[in-house]
Protein backbone atom coordinates (compact mmCIF):
# COMPACT_ATOMS: atom_id res chain seq x y z
CA UNK A 1 0.00 0.00 0.00
CA UNK A 2 1.36 3.24 -1.39
CA UNK A 3 1.81 5.26 2.85
CA UNK A 4 1.86 8.74 0.73
CA UNK A 5 -1.74 7.94 -1.22
CA UNK A 6 -2.99 6.59 2.23
CA UNK A 7 -2.02 9.91 3.63
CA UNK A 8 -4.15 11.89 1.64
CA UNK A 9 -7.40 10.02 2.58
CA UNK A 10 -9.72 11.55 4.92
CA UNK A 11 -7.87 14.63 4.46
CA UNK A 12 -9.25 18.25 3.12
CA UNK A 13 -7.19 19.76 0.51
CA UNK A 14 -6.80 23.09 -0.57
CA UNK A 15 -5.44 23.85 -3.84
CA UNK A 16 -5.59 27.64 -5.71
CA UNK A 17 -4.48 27.45 -9.42
CA UNK A 18 -6.57 24.23 -9.78
CA UNK A 19 -8.19 25.07 -13.02
CA UNK A 20 -5.01 25.78 -14.74
CA UNK A 21 -2.30 23.38 -16.26
CA UNK A 22 -0.65 21.86 -13.45
CA UNK A 23 -3.87 21.70 -11.08
CA UNK A 24 -6.07 20.14 -12.85
CA UNK A 25 -3.00 17.49 -13.27
CA UNK A 26 -2.62 17.50 -9.63
CA UNK A 27 -6.46 17.03 -8.72
CA UNK A 28 -6.72 14.20 -11.24
CA UNK A 29 -3.57 12.07 -9.46
CA UNK A 30 -5.29 13.00 -6.32
CA UNK A 31 -8.12 11.58 -6.90
CA UNK A 32 -6.97 8.62 -8.58
CA UNK A 33 -5.02 7.37 -6.40
CA UNK A 34 -6.75 8.52 -2.99
CA UNK A 35 -10.87 8.53 -3.73
CA UNK A 36 -11.13 8.20 -0.27
CA UNK A 37 -9.91 11.98 0.21
CA UNK A 38 -12.86 14.35 2.31
CA UNK A 39 -13.03 17.12 0.00
CA UNK A 40 -10.62 19.21 -2.45
CA UNK A 41 -11.64 22.52 -2.29
CA UNK A 42 -10.93 24.69 -5.48
CA UNK A 43 -10.48 28.62 -5.32
CA UNK A 44 -12.16 29.45 -8.97
CA UNK A 45 -12.87 33.18 -10.54
CA UNK A 46 -15.80 32.91 -12.98
CA UNK A 47 -14.24 33.88 -16.32
CA UNK A 48 -15.52 33.83 -19.80
CA UNK A 49 -19.35 34.35 -18.78
CA UNK A 50 -18.67 30.22 -16.55
CA UNK A 51 -20.42 30.18 -13.14
CA UNK A 52 -17.51 28.14 -11.27
CA UNK A 53 -19.82 25.00 -11.56
CA UNK A 54 -19.80 24.71 -15.28
CA UNK A 55 -15.98 25.32 -15.16
CA UNK A 56 -15.58 22.28 -12.41
CA UNK A 57 -17.98 20.37 -14.84
CA UNK A 58 -16.00 21.18 -17.99
CA UNK A 59 -12.25 19.84 -16.30
CA UNK A 60 -14.01 16.94 -14.99
CA UNK A 61 -15.62 15.70 -18.40
CA UNK A 62 -12.43 16.46 -20.21
CA UNK A 63 -10.60 13.12 -21.32
CA UNK A 64 -8.14 14.09 -18.58
CA UNK A 65 -10.27 12.73 -15.50
CA UNK A 66 -11.62 9.34 -17.55
CA UNK A 67 -9.89 7.35 -15.22
CA UNK A 68 -10.81 8.89 -12.17
CA UNK A 69 -14.39 9.25 -12.97
CA UNK A 70 -13.92 4.96 -12.84
CA UNK A 71 -11.81 5.40 -9.76
CA UNK A 72 -13.98 8.11 -8.18
CA UNK A 73 -17.32 8.10 -9.33
CA UNK A 74 -18.84 10.79 -7.01
CA UNK A 75 -15.54 12.66 -7.56
CA UNK A 76 -17.64 15.76 -8.41
CA UNK A 77 -19.52 15.67 -4.76
CA UNK A 78 -15.46 16.16 -3.62
CA UNK A 79 -14.74 18.60 -5.47
CA UNK A 80 -15.88 22.14 -3.34
CA UNK A 81 -15.74 25.17 -5.93
CA UNK A 82 -15.12 28.39 -3.95
CA UNK A 83 -15.48 31.26 -5.64
CA UNK A 84 -12.13 33.78 -5.30
CA UNK A 85 -10.40 36.39 -6.78
CA UNK A 86 -6.92 36.19 -5.51
CA UNK A 87 -6.65 39.92 -6.92
CA UNK A 88 -9.14 40.92 -4.16
CA UNK A 89 -8.91 41.47 0.06
CA UNK A 90 -9.38 38.18 1.60
CA UNK A 91 -9.63 37.02 -1.68
CA UNK A 92 -13.31 38.24 -2.03
CA UNK A 93 -14.44 34.73 -0.21
CA UNK A 94 -17.68 34.54 1.37
CA UNK A 95 -17.73 34.69 5.24
CA UNK A 96 -19.50 31.22 5.50
CA UNK A 97 -17.13 29.78 3.02
CA UNK A 98 -13.91 31.29 4.34
CA UNK A 99 -15.34 29.64 8.51
CA UNK A 100 -15.23 26.10 6.26
CA UNK A 101 -12.25 26.64 4.94
CA UNK A 102 -10.14 27.61 8.04
CA UNK A 103 -11.96 24.98 10.14
CA UNK A 104 -11.22 22.13 7.69
CA UNK A 105 -8.37 22.54 5.39
CA UNK A 106 -5.64 20.34 6.40
CA UNK A 107 -3.08 20.87 3.28
CA UNK A 108 -2.87 23.59 1.14
CA UNK A 109 -1.20 23.58 -2.29
CA UNK A 110 -0.72 26.99 -3.65
CA UNK A 111 -0.35 26.89 -7.74
CA UNK A 112 -2.29 29.97 -8.55
CA UNK A 113 0.06 32.50 -10.32
CA UNK A 114 0.11 34.82 -13.01
CA UNK A 115 2.88 32.64 -15.81
CA UNK A 116 2.80 35.45 -18.44
CA UNK A 117 6.49 37.01 -18.48
CA UNK A 118 5.23 40.81 -19.54
CA UNK A 119 2.55 41.06 -17.18
CA UNK A 120 2.63 44.96 -15.65
CA UNK A 121 4.61 44.60 -12.58
CA UNK A 122 1.32 45.70 -10.19
CA UNK A 123 -0.56 42.87 -11.65
CA UNK A 124 1.91 40.45 -10.75
CA UNK A 125 3.40 41.63 -8.24
CA UNK A 126 -0.41 40.87 -6.46
CA UNK A 127 -0.73 37.51 -7.67
CA UNK A 128 2.60 36.38 -7.09
CA UNK A 129 3.42 38.21 -3.72
CA UNK A 130 0.60 39.64 -2.12
CA UNK A 131 -1.75 36.65 -2.81
CA UNK A 132 0.77 34.43 -1.62
CA UNK A 133 1.13 36.61 1.34
CA UNK A 134 -2.49 36.32 1.94
CA UNK A 135 -2.37 32.67 1.92
CA UNK A 136 -0.03 32.46 4.38
CA UNK A 137 -1.96 34.59 6.56
CA UNK A 138 -5.18 32.64 6.05
CA UNK A 139 -3.16 29.19 6.64
CA UNK A 140 -2.13 30.74 10.49
CA UNK A 141 -5.46 30.94 10.96
CA UNK A 142 -5.89 26.98 9.90
CA UNK A 143 -6.02 24.74 13.36
CA UNK A 144 -5.71 21.54 11.51
CA UNK A 145 -2.93 22.31 8.93
CA UNK A 146 -0.58 20.40 8.55
CA UNK A 147 1.23 21.41 5.31
CA UNK A 148 1.46 24.06 2.60
CA UNK A 149 3.29 23.65 -0.05
CA UNK A 150 4.16 26.13 -2.31
CA UNK A 151 4.75 26.53 -5.91
CA UNK A 152 7.55 28.26 -7.40
CA UNK A 153 9.52 27.95 -10.34
CA UNK A 154 13.35 27.07 -10.90
CA UNK A 155 13.70 30.08 -12.76
CA UNK A 156 13.05 32.42 -10.10
CA UNK A 157 16.59 33.10 -9.39
CA UNK A 158 17.44 32.53 -12.90
CA UNK A 159 19.88 35.69 -12.46
CA UNK A 160 22.38 33.20 -11.18
CA UNK A 161 23.57 30.37 -12.77
CA UNK A 162 24.10 27.51 -10.07
CA UNK A 163 21.11 27.50 -7.91
CA UNK A 164 21.01 25.93 -4.28
CA UNK A 165 17.62 24.12 -3.30
CA UNK A 166 17.79 27.43 -0.61
CA UNK A 167 15.55 30.92 -0.89
CA UNK A 168 17.99 33.48 -2.04
CA UNK A 169 17.47 37.46 -0.60
CA UNK A 170 15.72 39.85 -3.13
CA UNK A 171 18.01 43.00 -3.97
CA UNK A 172 14.17 45.14 -2.25
CA UNK A 173 12.67 43.35 0.72
CA UNK A 174 8.63 42.47 -0.69
CA UNK A 175 7.20 43.98 1.86
CA UNK A 176 8.54 47.38 0.33
CA UNK A 177 7.42 46.45 -3.28
CA UNK A 178 4.28 45.45 -1.81
CA UNK A 179 3.70 48.53 -0.07
CA UNK A 180 4.93 51.03 -3.21
CA UNK A 181 2.83 49.26 -5.86
CA UNK A 182 -0.37 51.09 -3.72
CA UNK A 183 0.42 54.09 -3.94
CA UNK A 184 2.49 54.48 -6.81
CA UNK A 185 1.01 55.21 -10.55
CA UNK A 186 1.09 53.03 -13.51
CA UNK A 187 3.53 55.58 -15.57
CA UNK A 188 6.05 55.22 -12.55
CA UNK A 189 5.32 52.06 -12.09
CA UNK A 190 6.50 51.04 -16.21
CA UNK A 191 9.50 53.28 -15.21
CA UNK A 192 11.29 51.78 -12.26
CA UNK A 193 10.24 48.08 -13.49
CA UNK A 194 13.59 47.94 -15.25
CA UNK A 195 15.49 48.61 -12.55
CA UNK A 196 13.87 46.61 -9.93
CA UNK A 197 13.92 43.87 -11.48
CA UNK A 198 17.34 43.79 -12.20
CA UNK A 199 19.05 41.11 -13.86
CA UNK A 200 15.87 39.41 -13.77
CA UNK A 201 14.47 39.04 -17.43
CA UNK A 202 10.84 39.45 -16.48
CA UNK A 203 8.27 40.09 -14.16
CA UNK A 204 6.98 36.85 -13.85
CA UNK A 205 10.59 35.21 -12.47
CA UNK A 206 10.91 38.51 -10.62
CA UNK A 207 7.82 38.43 -8.86
CA UNK A 208 8.39 34.49 -7.98
CA UNK A 209 11.45 35.17 -6.36
CA UNK A 210 9.92 37.80 -4.04
CA UNK A 211 6.87 35.10 -3.55
CA UNK A 212 9.63 32.78 -2.54
CA UNK A 213 11.09 35.37 0.10
CA UNK A 214 7.62 36.15 1.24
CA UNK A 215 7.38 32.10 1.77
CA UNK A 216 10.25 32.06 4.57
CA UNK A 217 9.63 35.25 5.92
CA UNK A 218 5.91 35.20 7.03
CA UNK A 219 5.60 31.32 7.42
CA UNK A 220 5.67 31.54 10.90
CA UNK A 221 5.39 28.17 12.68
CA UNK A 222 3.65 26.44 9.64
CA UNK A 223 4.96 23.41 8.09
CA UNK A 224 6.22 24.79 4.46
CA UNK A 225 7.74 24.01 1.52
CA UNK A 226 8.25 25.19 -1.63
CA UNK A 227 9.00 23.12 -5.58
CA UNK A 228 10.55 24.89 -8.03
CA UNK A 229 9.87 23.36 -11.15
CA UNK A 230 11.91 23.78 -14.60
CA UNK A 231 9.64 24.07 -17.77
CA UNK A 232 6.36 22.52 -17.16
CA UNK A 233 5.93 19.97 -20.40
CA UNK A 234 3.20 17.21 -21.28
CA UNK A 235 2.65 14.50 -19.24
CA UNK A 236 5.25 11.65 -19.40
CA UNK A 237 3.18 8.68 -18.16
CA UNK A 238 0.00 9.64 -16.14
CA UNK A 239 -2.83 9.63 -16.64
CA UNK A 240 -1.76 8.85 -20.20
CA UNK A 241 1.42 10.52 -22.03
CA UNK A 242 1.06 13.57 -23.85
CA UNK A 243 -1.69 15.39 -21.93
CA UNK A 244 -1.20 19.48 -22.04
CA UNK A 245 -4.12 22.35 -22.47
CA UNK A 246 -2.09 25.09 -23.07
CA UNK A 247 0.38 27.27 -25.06
CA UNK A 248 2.70 28.04 -22.10
CA UNK A 249 6.39 27.20 -22.84
CA UNK A 250 7.50 24.67 -25.60
CA UNK A 251 3.99 24.22 -26.48
CA UNK A 252 2.88 27.12 -28.84
CA UNK A 253 6.48 26.56 -30.11
CA UNK A 254 5.58 23.26 -31.27
CA UNK A 255 2.41 24.54 -32.75
CA UNK A 256 4.61 27.60 -34.55
CA UNK A 257 6.75 25.15 -36.04
CA UNK A 258 4.67 22.05 -37.07
CA UNK A 259 2.10 24.45 -38.39
CA UNK A 260 5.11 25.69 -40.96
CA UNK A 261 5.46 29.51 -39.42
CA UNK A 262 7.87 28.80 -37.27
CA UNK A 263 11.01 27.72 -39.00
CA UNK A 264 14.15 29.37 -37.68
CA UNK A 265 14.94 30.36 -33.87
CA UNK A 266 17.53 32.31 -32.32
CA UNK A 267 18.40 29.79 -29.93
CA UNK A 268 21.74 27.70 -28.79
CA UNK A 269 21.90 24.03 -29.88
CA UNK A 270 23.68 22.92 -27.48
CA UNK A 271 22.12 24.67 -24.05
CA UNK A 272 20.40 22.42 -21.86
CA UNK A 273 16.43 22.24 -22.57
CA UNK A 274 15.23 21.70 -18.95
CA UNK A 275 11.93 20.29 -19.61
CA UNK A 276 9.88 18.78 -16.66
CA UNK A 277 6.76 16.46 -17.52
CA UNK A 278 3.50 17.43 -15.41
CA UNK A 279 2.91 14.43 -13.83
CA UNK A 280 6.30 14.24 -12.83
CA UNK A 281 5.97 17.68 -11.09
CA UNK A 282 2.44 16.59 -9.14
CA UNK A 283 4.12 13.60 -8.39
CA UNK A 284 7.00 15.15 -6.14
CA UNK A 285 4.53 17.66 -5.16
CA UNK A 286 2.44 14.83 -3.70
CA UNK A 287 5.59 13.12 -2.03
CA UNK A 288 6.76 16.46 -0.77
CA UNK A 289 2.70 17.31 0.76
CA UNK A 290 3.29 14.11 2.94
CA UNK A 291 6.62 14.38 3.34
CA UNK A 292 6.44 17.88 5.16
CA UNK A 293 3.63 16.95 7.35
CA UNK A 294 4.86 13.69 8.14
CA UNK A 295 8.47 14.42 9.02
CA UNK A 296 7.89 17.98 9.61
CA UNK A 297 11.41 19.34 9.32
CA UNK A 298 12.62 22.16 11.23
CA UNK A 299 13.17 24.46 8.34
CA UNK A 300 11.53 25.57 4.57
CA UNK A 301 12.93 23.24 2.20
CA UNK A 302 13.02 23.62 -1.22
CA UNK A 303 12.82 21.14 -3.98
CA UNK A 304 14.14 21.47 -7.47
CA UNK A 305 12.09 19.61 -9.84
CA UNK A 306 14.87 19.96 -12.96
CA UNK A 307 16.46 17.21 -15.57
CA UNK A 308 19.21 18.86 -16.45
CA UNK A 309 21.58 17.86 -13.89
CA UNK A 310 20.01 13.93 -14.00
CA UNK A 311 19.33 13.59 -17.42
CA UNK A 312 19.63 16.16 -19.53
CA UNK A 313 18.73 17.35 -23.19
CA UNK A 314 19.60 20.11 -25.22
CA UNK A 315 17.55 22.68 -27.47
CA UNK A 316 19.27 21.09 -30.72
CA UNK A 317 18.27 17.61 -29.83
CA UNK A 318 14.59 18.55 -29.25
CA UNK A 319 14.31 20.68 -32.46
CA UNK A 320 15.24 17.66 -34.04
CA UNK A 321 13.37 15.04 -32.24
CA UNK A 322 10.15 16.98 -32.98
CA UNK A 323 11.26 17.42 -36.68
CA UNK A 324 11.46 14.00 -36.92
CA UNK A 325 7.95 13.69 -35.32
CA UNK A 326 6.10 16.12 -38.37
CA UNK A 327 7.60 13.34 -40.14
CA UNK A 328 5.35 10.57 -38.84
CA UNK A 329 2.77 12.46 -37.33
CA UNK A 330 2.33 15.94 -39.28
CA UNK A 331 -0.15 18.67 -38.46
CA UNK A 332 -3.08 19.54 -40.72
CA UNK A 333 -3.21 22.15 -43.17
CA UNK A 334 0.23 23.24 -42.79
CA UNK A 335 1.44 27.05 -44.12
CA UNK A 336 4.91 25.77 -44.89
CA UNK A 337 6.65 22.75 -44.56
CA UNK A 338 7.99 22.81 -41.40
CA UNK A 339 11.61 23.30 -40.77
CA UNK A 340 14.41 24.05 -37.74
CA UNK A 341 17.31 26.90 -38.56
CA UNK A 342 18.59 27.33 -35.17
CA UNK A 343 21.42 30.20 -35.03
CA UNK A 344 22.91 32.23 -32.23
CA UNK A 345 24.14 34.98 -34.40
CA UNK A 346 22.35 38.86 -34.39
CA UNK A 347 23.09 38.77 -38.27
CA UNK A 348 21.61 35.25 -39.39
CA UNK A 349 18.68 35.51 -36.84
CA UNK A 350 17.94 38.68 -38.78
CA UNK A 351 18.29 36.97 -41.84
CA UNK A 352 16.26 33.90 -41.28
CA UNK A 353 13.06 36.49 -39.79
CA UNK A 354 13.04 38.38 -42.70
CA UNK A 355 13.54 35.09 -45.69
CA UNK A 356 11.53 32.41 -43.51
CA UNK A 357 9.06 34.02 -41.44
CA UNK A 358 8.52 37.94 -42.57
CA UNK A 359 8.36 37.36 -46.37
CA UNK A 360 6.47 34.66 -46.93
CA UNK A 361 3.67 36.12 -44.25
CA UNK A 362 3.75 39.07 -46.56
CA UNK A 363 3.70 37.12 -49.86
CA UNK A 364 0.37 35.22 -48.06
CA UNK A 365 -1.26 38.17 -47.09
CA UNK A 366 -0.72 39.93 -50.89
CA UNK A 367 -2.48 36.38 -52.48
CA UNK A 368 -4.77 37.07 -49.55
CA UNK A 369 -5.68 40.14 -50.65
CA UNK A 370 -5.85 39.27 -54.41
CA UNK A 371 -8.29 36.66 -54.06
CA UNK A 372 -10.72 39.50 -51.73
CA UNK A 373 -9.68 38.08 -48.23
CA UNK A 374 -8.71 40.07 -45.48
CA UNK A 375 -4.38 40.35 -44.78
CA UNK A 376 -3.90 38.34 -41.41
CA UNK A 377 -0.06 36.26 -41.51
CA UNK A 378 1.72 39.48 -40.94
CA UNK A 379 -0.12 40.18 -37.74
CA UNK A 380 0.11 36.63 -36.66
CA UNK A 381 3.67 36.22 -37.78
CA UNK A 382 4.49 39.93 -35.49
CA UNK A 383 3.21 37.89 -32.43
CA UNK A 384 4.99 34.96 -32.85
CA UNK A 385 8.50 36.98 -33.22
CA UNK A 386 7.05 38.68 -30.37
CA UNK A 387 6.71 35.65 -28.24
CA UNK A 388 10.09 34.45 -29.87
CA UNK A 389 11.95 37.32 -28.26
CA UNK A 390 10.51 36.71 -24.66
CA UNK A 391 11.38 33.10 -25.13
CA UNK A 392 14.96 33.56 -26.26
CA UNK A 393 16.26 34.12 -22.60
CA UNK A 394 15.76 30.78 -21.65
CA UNK A 395 16.50 28.52 -24.86
CA UNK A 396 19.69 30.73 -25.15
CA UNK A 397 21.49 29.50 -21.36
CA UNK A 398 22.29 26.81 -19.09
CA UNK A 399 21.62 26.42 -15.79
CA UNK A 400 22.55 24.27 -12.68
CA UNK A 401 19.83 23.16 -10.33
CA UNK A 402 21.10 21.39 -7.49
CA UNK A 403 18.86 18.48 -6.03
CA UNK A 404 20.17 17.39 -2.99
CA UNK A 405 16.70 17.57 -1.06
CA UNK A 406 14.38 16.12 -4.70
CA UNK A 407 16.98 13.19 -3.82
CA UNK A 408 17.04 13.15 -0.43
CA UNK A 409 12.96 12.83 -0.92
CA UNK A 410 13.15 10.08 -3.05
CA UNK A 411 15.60 7.67 -0.80
CA UNK A 412 13.05 8.35 2.09
CA UNK A 413 9.63 6.75 -0.20
CA UNK A 414 8.93 3.50 0.23
CA UNK A 415 9.46 1.49 -3.19
CA UNK A 416 5.70 1.31 -3.30
CA UNK A 417 5.30 5.22 -3.52
CA UNK A 418 8.72 5.50 -5.59
CA UNK A 419 6.69 3.81 -8.00
CA UNK A 420 3.58 5.09 -7.55
CA UNK A 421 4.81 8.52 -7.40
CA UNK A 422 7.69 8.36 -9.82
CA UNK A 423 9.61 11.45 -10.26
CA UNK A 424 12.68 9.99 -10.95
CA UNK A 425 13.22 12.04 -13.84
CA UNK A 426 16.69 9.65 -14.94
CA UNK A 427 14.09 6.57 -16.48
CA UNK A 428 12.56 9.18 -18.98
CA UNK A 429 13.45 8.61 -22.44
CA UNK A 430 13.58 12.31 -24.23
CA UNK A 431 12.60 10.86 -28.15
CA UNK A 432 9.81 9.23 -26.52
CA UNK A 433 8.72 12.15 -24.85
CA UNK A 434 9.22 14.46 -27.33
CA UNK A 435 7.44 12.11 -29.88
CA UNK A 436 4.34 11.67 -27.40
CA UNK A 437 4.40 15.15 -26.20
CA UNK A 438 4.09 16.49 -30.04
CA UNK A 439 1.41 14.22 -30.51
CA UNK A 440 -0.70 15.66 -27.20
CA UNK A 441 -0.22 18.56 -29.11
CA UNK A 442 -1.89 17.38 -32.20
CA UNK A 443 -4.75 15.63 -30.34
CA UNK A 444 -5.59 17.90 -27.22
CA UNK A 445 -4.83 21.40 -28.29
CA UNK A 446 -5.05 21.30 -31.91
CA UNK A 447 -8.04 18.68 -31.53
CA UNK A 448 -6.59 17.03 -34.78
CA UNK A 449 -7.86 13.50 -35.75
CA UNK A 450 -5.21 10.70 -36.28
CA UNK A 451 -7.72 9.75 -39.59
CA UNK A 452 -6.55 13.36 -40.84
CA UNK A 453 -2.66 12.13 -40.83
CA UNK A 454 -2.84 10.77 -44.91
CA UNK A 455 -4.11 13.82 -46.13
CA UNK A 456 -1.88 16.28 -44.14
CA UNK A 457 0.79 14.04 -45.70
CA UNK A 458 -0.19 15.14 -48.78
CA UNK A 459 -0.50 18.24 -47.90
CA UNK A 460 3.40 18.75 -46.72
CA UNK A 461 4.53 16.73 -50.39
CA UNK A 462 2.32 19.64 -51.94
CA UNK A 463 3.68 21.86 -50.16
CA UNK A 464 7.25 21.01 -51.00
CA UNK A 465 6.55 21.06 -54.85
CA UNK A 466 5.14 24.23 -54.62
CA UNK A 467 8.55 25.30 -52.57
CA UNK A 468 10.93 23.29 -55.64
CA UNK A 469 8.95 25.53 -58.38
CA UNK A 470 9.13 28.41 -56.25
CA UNK A 471 13.14 27.88 -56.26
CA UNK A 472 13.14 27.33 -59.79
CA UNK A 473 11.36 29.92 -61.21
CA UNK A 474 13.37 32.47 -58.62
CA UNK A 475 16.84 31.21 -59.90
CA UNK A 476 15.93 31.41 -63.77
CA UNK A 477 14.25 35.01 -63.15
CA UNK A 478 17.73 35.77 -61.09
CA UNK A 479 20.00 34.09 -63.72
CA UNK A 480 18.08 35.42 -67.08
CA UNK A 481 18.16 38.96 -65.01
CA UNK A 482 22.32 38.12 -64.40
CA UNK A 483 22.84 36.78 -68.15
CA UNK A 484 21.37 40.21 -69.58
CA UNK A 485 23.89 42.16 -67.47
CA UNK A 486 27.07 40.44 -67.51
CA UNK A 487 29.03 39.01 -70.01
CA UNK A 488 31.24 37.22 -67.32
CA UNK A 489 27.82 35.21 -66.54
CA UNK A 490 26.84 34.80 -70.56
CA UNK A 491 30.22 33.23 -70.91
CA UNK A 492 29.71 30.58 -67.95
CA UNK A 493 26.07 29.68 -69.09
CA UNK A 494 27.16 29.29 -72.59
CA UNK A 495 30.14 26.92 -70.79
CA UNK A 496 27.64 24.97 -69.26
CA UNK A 497 25.29 24.49 -71.84
CA UNK A 498 28.29 23.02 -74.56
CA UNK A 499 29.30 21.25 -71.74
CA UNK A 500 25.88 19.52 -71.23
CA UNK A 501 25.74 19.01 -74.89
CA UNK A 502 28.93 17.32 -75.45
CA UNK A 503 28.27 14.80 -72.30
CA UNK A 504 24.95 14.27 -73.84
CA UNK A 505 26.15 13.79 -77.27
CA UNK A 506 28.96 11.16 -75.50
CA UNK A 507 26.15 9.36 -73.73
CA UNK A 508 24.00 8.79 -76.99
CA UNK A 509 27.24 7.50 -79.48
CA UNK A 510 28.59 5.08 -76.21
CA UNK A 511 24.59 3.62 -76.28
CA UNK A 512 24.19 3.25 -79.87
CA UNK A 513 27.61 1.40 -79.75
CA UNK A 514 26.94 -0.79 -76.50
CA UNK A 515 23.85 -2.10 -78.73
C1 LIG B 1 12.97 26.60 -35.49
C2 LIG B 1 11.98 25.67 -35.25
C3 LIG B 1 11.95 24.97 -33.95
C4 LIG B 1 11.46 23.62 -33.96
C5 LIG B 1 11.18 23.00 -32.68
C6 LIG B 1 10.48 23.84 -31.73
C7 LIG B 1 10.24 23.27 -30.42
C8 LIG B 1 11.42 23.26 -29.55
C9 LIG B 1 11.82 24.64 -29.09
C10 LIG B 1 10.99 25.09 -27.99
C11 LIG B 1 11.54 26.23 -27.26
C12 LIG B 1 10.67 26.51 -26.10
C13 LIG B 1 11.19 27.53 -25.22
C14 LIG B 1 10.40 27.60 -23.98
C15 LIG B 1 11.06 28.40 -22.98
C16 LIG B 1 10.16 28.64 -21.83
C17 LIG B 1 10.88 29.09 -20.68
C18 LIG B 1 9.98 29.20 -19.51
C19 LIG B 1 10.70 29.48 -18.29
C20 LIG B 1 9.83 29.70 -17.12
C21 LIG B 1 8.89 28.60 -16.84
C22 LIG B 1 7.91 28.99 -15.84
O1 LIG B 1 8.24 29.06 -14.70
S1 LIG B 1 6.25 29.45 -16.12
C23 LIG B 1 5.51 29.16 -17.47
C24 LIG B 1 6.01 29.83 -18.59
N1 LIG B 1 5.16 30.87 -19.00
C25 LIG B 1 4.94 30.98 -20.26
O2 LIG B 1 5.36 30.19 -21.06
C26 LIG B 1 4.09 32.17 -20.64
C27 LIG B 1 4.60 32.75 -21.94
N2 LIG B 1 3.61 33.59 -22.56
C28 LIG B 1 3.49 34.89 -22.35
O3 LIG B 1 4.13 35.47 -21.50
C29 LIG B 1 2.53 35.66 -23.24
O4 LIG B 1 1.59 34.81 -23.78
C30 LIG B 1 3.31 36.38 -24.40
C31 LIG B 1 4.32 35.45 -25.07
C32 LIG B 1 4.05 37.55 -23.77
C33 LIG B 1 2.36 36.86 -25.47
O5 LIG B 1 1.49 37.82 -24.94
P1 LIG B 1 0.36 38.55 -25.86
O6 LIG B 1 -0.41 39.50 -25.04
O7 LIG B 1 1.00 39.04 -27.11
O8 LIG B 1 -0.52 37.38 -26.28
P2 LIG B 1 -1.52 36.43 -25.54
O9 LIG B 1 -0.90 35.72 -24.38
O10 LIG B 1 -2.81 37.10 -25.26
O11 LIG B 1 -1.69 35.44 -26.73
C34 LIG B 1 -1.77 35.95 -28.06
C35 LIG B 1 -1.77 34.83 -29.01
O12 LIG B 1 -0.52 34.12 -28.92
C36 LIG B 1 -0.75 32.78 -28.58
N3 LIG B 1 0.36 32.38 -27.69
C37 LIG B 1 0.48 32.66 -26.40
N4 LIG B 1 1.58 32.11 -25.91
C38 LIG B 1 2.19 31.49 -26.92
C39 LIG B 1 3.37 30.74 -27.06
N5 LIG B 1 4.17 30.48 -26.01
N6 LIG B 1 3.69 30.25 -28.28
C40 LIG B 1 2.89 30.47 -29.33
N7 LIG B 1 1.77 31.15 -29.26
C41 LIG B 1 1.41 31.66 -28.07
C42 LIG B 1 -2.11 32.79 -27.89
O13 LIG B 1 -2.78 31.59 -28.01
C43 LIG B 1 -2.87 33.87 -28.66
O14 LIG B 1 -3.38 33.39 -29.87
P3 LIG B 1 -4.81 33.85 -30.39
O15 LIG B 1 -4.78 35.34 -30.51
O16 LIG B 1 -4.92 33.15 -31.72
O17 LIG B 1 -5.78 33.37 -29.37
N1 LIG C 1 3.88 26.06 -16.67
C1 LIG C 1 5.16 26.03 -16.40
O1 LIG C 1 6.00 25.78 -17.26
C2 LIG C 1 5.63 26.29 -15.02
C3 LIG C 1 4.80 26.71 -14.02
N2 LIG C 1 5.30 26.93 -12.76
C4 LIG C 1 4.44 27.35 -11.67
O2 LIG C 1 3.43 26.37 -11.52
C5 LIG C 1 2.23 26.98 -11.08
C6 LIG C 1 1.11 26.58 -11.98
O3 LIG C 1 1.41 27.01 -13.30
P1 LIG C 1 0.46 26.64 -14.52
O4 LIG C 1 -0.52 25.63 -14.09
O5 LIG C 1 1.32 26.37 -15.68
O6 LIG C 1 -0.26 28.03 -14.75
P2 LIG C 1 -1.66 28.34 -15.45
O7 LIG C 1 -1.52 29.68 -16.05
O8 LIG C 1 -2.07 27.21 -16.30
O9 LIG C 1 -2.66 28.40 -14.22
C7 LIG C 1 -2.72 29.49 -13.36
C8 LIG C 1 -3.83 29.26 -12.38
O10 LIG C 1 -3.90 30.39 -11.50
C9 LIG C 1 -5.25 30.84 -11.47
N3 LIG C 1 -5.37 32.27 -11.25
C10 LIG C 1 -4.73 33.24 -11.90
N4 LIG C 1 -5.17 34.44 -11.46
C11 LIG C 1 -6.10 34.19 -10.52
C12 LIG C 1 -6.92 35.01 -9.69
N5 LIG C 1 -6.83 36.33 -9.75
N6 LIG C 1 -7.77 34.42 -8.84
C13 LIG C 1 -7.87 33.08 -8.78
N7 LIG C 1 -7.12 32.25 -9.52
C14 LIG C 1 -6.24 32.80 -10.38
C15 LIG C 1 -5.77 30.52 -12.86
O11 LIG C 1 -7.18 30.57 -12.82
P3 LIG C 1 -8.03 30.83 -14.15
O12 LIG C 1 -8.24 29.49 -14.75
O13 LIG C 1 -9.28 31.43 -13.64
O14 LIG C 1 -7.24 31.75 -15.02
C16 LIG C 1 -5.21 29.13 -13.04
O15 LIG C 1 -5.97 28.20 -12.36
C17 LIG C 1 2.50 28.48 -11.05
O16 LIG C 1 2.78 28.85 -9.74
C18 LIG C 1 3.72 28.65 -11.93
O17 LIG C 1 4.48 29.74 -11.52
C19 LIG C 1 6.61 26.73 -12.48
C20 LIG C 1 7.46 26.33 -13.44
C21 LIG C 1 7.05 26.05 -14.78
Amino acid sequence: MSMIAAFYGGKSILITGATGFMGKVLMEKLFRTSPDLKVVYILVRPKQGQTLQQRVFQILDSKLFEKVKEVCPNVHEKIRAISADLNQNDFAISKEDMKELLSHTNIIFHCAATVRFDDHLRHAVQLNVTATQQLLLMASQMPKLEAFIHISTAFSNCNLKHIDEVVYPCPVEPKKIIDSMEWLDDAIIDEITPKLIGDWPNTYTYTKALGEVVVQQEGGNLNIAIIRPSIMGATWQEPFPGWVDNLNGPSGLIIAAGKGFLRSIRATPMAVADLIPADTVVNLTLAVGWYTAVHRPKSTLVYHCTSGNLNPCNWGKMGLQVLATFEKIPFERAFRRPNADFTTNNITTHYWNAVSHRAPAIIYDFYLRLTGRKPRMTKLMNRLLRTLSMLEYFVNRSWEWSTYNTEMLMSELSPEDQRVFNFDVRQLNWLEYIENYVLGVKKYLLKEDMAGIPEAKQHLKRLRNIHYLFNTALFLIAWRLLIARSQVARNVWFFIVSFCYKFLSYFRASSTLNV
